[in-house]
């Protein structure tokens, strides 16, 4: 290991909270007097780039309080190169995955730094001797960076930096490690830090994860598998975040249902008859009722549906999209059958209607309800299961992150890379791809990567037993709405929640074999995620 001088300074360095902004990554680490410390390589000014302003030093963990993350982030590149030989799952937040209707998951790895190990130069094992030697470190070749050292914490115009080495009295220098930071860690040196323990990183990254989680109600986290958490690069919400370029028209502004709805109607369920309610104006018309009530304006609205004109509906009987509130209050409102197969967007009534809160147009608004755990898959990374039975067409939850423009998704896309998953959802299911009319470079797309809830841990399969839906409690906005999971079969609790993050049309199970057949013949896809889900209509790849 790298020098032993001086551990002493342990408790002094304690006090400091290290900024994340100060770290280029953490490189290394080792356990020293019973606990767990890591070689931070700092962001230098270029102008002062050698010490004494730090460029790389030790730092205990509970000095890295702040940069958990970056802690992480060093682990799971542990974990990578641990098991490089070994079939790796994309994981976690360093994945991704899009999400529905037209816009296409890019995907890609993971931001495991990659190295070039091939540049190797000096390594820990055997530094103790050359780091008393610079000459040792010139017959490595190449340029040299500043030299590695335990430096003595101090603080300076608001950040952490270290001594230098010169500062050190002569004897202690001469245990200091002095090797090539440019080329660090070594492959050697990753070795041997997959060999060092973890065990405090990881139960205090648990720990943060947990502190994450804590607000977001009836939600927990299990790990059967390995030691590993979500990623700390998260933060969990309750409602979209808008970023710049999308805005949101005022709750007040939202048209609602209040000429004939009322809160005692029929069986006091709030909306009672279809073709008043104005909420329900673009719902699925309910065509039998209609011939029943008006053959004439049957016939006249079936034909313009057949050639694919607009017809006004207002007036026409719609189906409502749930079932009736029952007095048992643990049967839950399902999602009716025709929504659910049809897909059709699910419009709710909103604060300004006059039918009140015990509408039965009123479940998603009202939030989740079951509830979940995210959970530790075999070869998935994170997924998501129901902690009780689920009926088909009960709401489970929204999928919830920031909301940006086309043009901030492309950024995104651009910036993240060929290979980077984008956990993208456009809300395009009004655009004029989709027979809507708004144009596909208008629509907002979801990005949950940083941002979300509970169901952006939802993984994909091709069989998926949930699938999500268009619902929204503002019929005349088409650009701002919400993207709801519902349970598409009856699902035991336990079970693994999946959704087709294509949203494909049934693929029947010869095609399914021969698509994935091809697929994985195909030399060009070498590079592509392997889709784990199992089923046996698996298309192969999810991108
Ligand atoms: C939206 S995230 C789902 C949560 C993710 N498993 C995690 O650990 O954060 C999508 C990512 O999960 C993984 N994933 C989801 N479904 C998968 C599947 N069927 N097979 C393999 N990997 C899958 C992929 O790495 C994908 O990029």
């Amino acid at each position: 290991m790298p020098a032993k001088y001086p551990t002493s300074t342990a408790n002094k360095r304690a006090v400091y909270t290290i900024r994340p902004k100060d770290i280029v990554e953490i490189l290394y680490h080792r356990k020293c007097d019973e606990s767990e410390e890591f070689l931070v390589r700092w962001r230098t000014n270029p102008i002062y780039p050698r010490p004494p302003r730090a460029v790389l030093s030790w730092h205990a963990l509970s000095e890295l309080d702040d940069c958990l993350h970056l802690v992480q982030l060093y682990l799971e590149n542990i974990n990578a190169s641990k098991s490089s030989n070994e079939t790796t799952t994309t994981d976690g937040p360093t994945e991704t995955s899009s999400l529905s209707y037209s816009r296409k998951r890019k995907l890609s790895g993971d931001q495991v730094l990659s190295r070039d190990t091939a540049n190797g130069l000096l390594t820990p094992a055997n530094s103790a001797d050359r780091s008393r030697s610079p000459s040792a470190e010139r017959t490595t070749g190449g340029s040299f960076g500043p030299r590695v050292y335990n430096g003595i914490l101090q603080r300076k115009e608001g950040r952490v930096i270290a001594k230098s080495v010169k500062k050190l009295p002569e004897a202690a220098r001469e245990d200091v490690v002095t090797i090539n930071s440019t080329t660090l860690p070594t492959p050697t040196m990753l070795l041997d830090a997959s060999k060092a323990p973890t065990k405090q990183s990881e139960l205090a990254i648990r720990m943060r994860f947990l502190e994450l989680l804590k607000p977001v109600k009836g939600v927990q986290l299990q790990n059967l598998v390995d030691t590993t958490t979500p990623s700390l690069n998260f933060t969990f919400v309750d409602d979209y975040v808008l970023r710049d370029g999308v805005d949101a028209q005022e709750p007040e502004a939202y048209e609602g249902c209040v000429k004939k709805c009322k809160p005692n109607m029929g069986q006091n369920m709030g909306c009672e008859y279809t073709q008043w309610c104005e909420c329900l104006e673009y719902a699925a018309v309910d065509e039998r009722a209609l011939e029943r009530k008006d053959p004439k304006l049957h016939a006249t609205y079936m034909q313009a549906k057949a050639a694919g004109e607009d017809i006004d509906t207002m007036g026409m009987p719609k189906r409502f999209p749930y079932s009736a509130p029952k007095d048992n209050r643990s049967v839950p409102q399902t999602l009716g059958s025709y929504y659910l197969e049809k897909r059709e967007p699910v419009y709710e009534c909103n604060h300004n209607c006059k039918c009140g809160p015990r509408c039965k147009s009123r479940v998603v608004q009202k939030g989740r309800k079951v509830p979940l755990t995210i959970f530790k898959t075999e070869n998935r990374g994170w997924g998501v299961y129901c902690n009780e039975d689920l009926m088909a067409g009960e709401f489970i939850d929204t999928y919830l992150g920031e909301v940006i423009t086309d043009t901030e998704a492309d950024r995104r896309e651009t910036e993240s890379g060929k290979m980077k998953n984008s956990y993208f959802f456009s809300l395009d299911k009004f655009s004029t791809e989709h027979d809507g009319e708004i144009e596909p470079e208008d629509c907002f797309i979801v990005d949950g990567q940083y941002m979300g809830g509970p169901t952006r841990f939802i993984n994909h399969s091709c069989e998926p037993n949930c699938k999500q839906y268009v619902v929204s409690f503002n019929k005349n906005d088409f650009k701002l709405y919400n993207l709801a999971f519902f349970a598409y079969e009856n699902i035991r609790a336990g079970t693994e929640l999946t959704f087709d993050y294509f949203d494909l049309d049934e693929v029947e199970e010869d095609e399914a074999i021969r698509r994935r057949e091809e697929a994985e013949k195909d030399p060009e896809n070498k590079d592509k995620v392997r889709c784990n889900c199992g089923t046996v209509k698996c298309r192969g790849f999810l991108w």
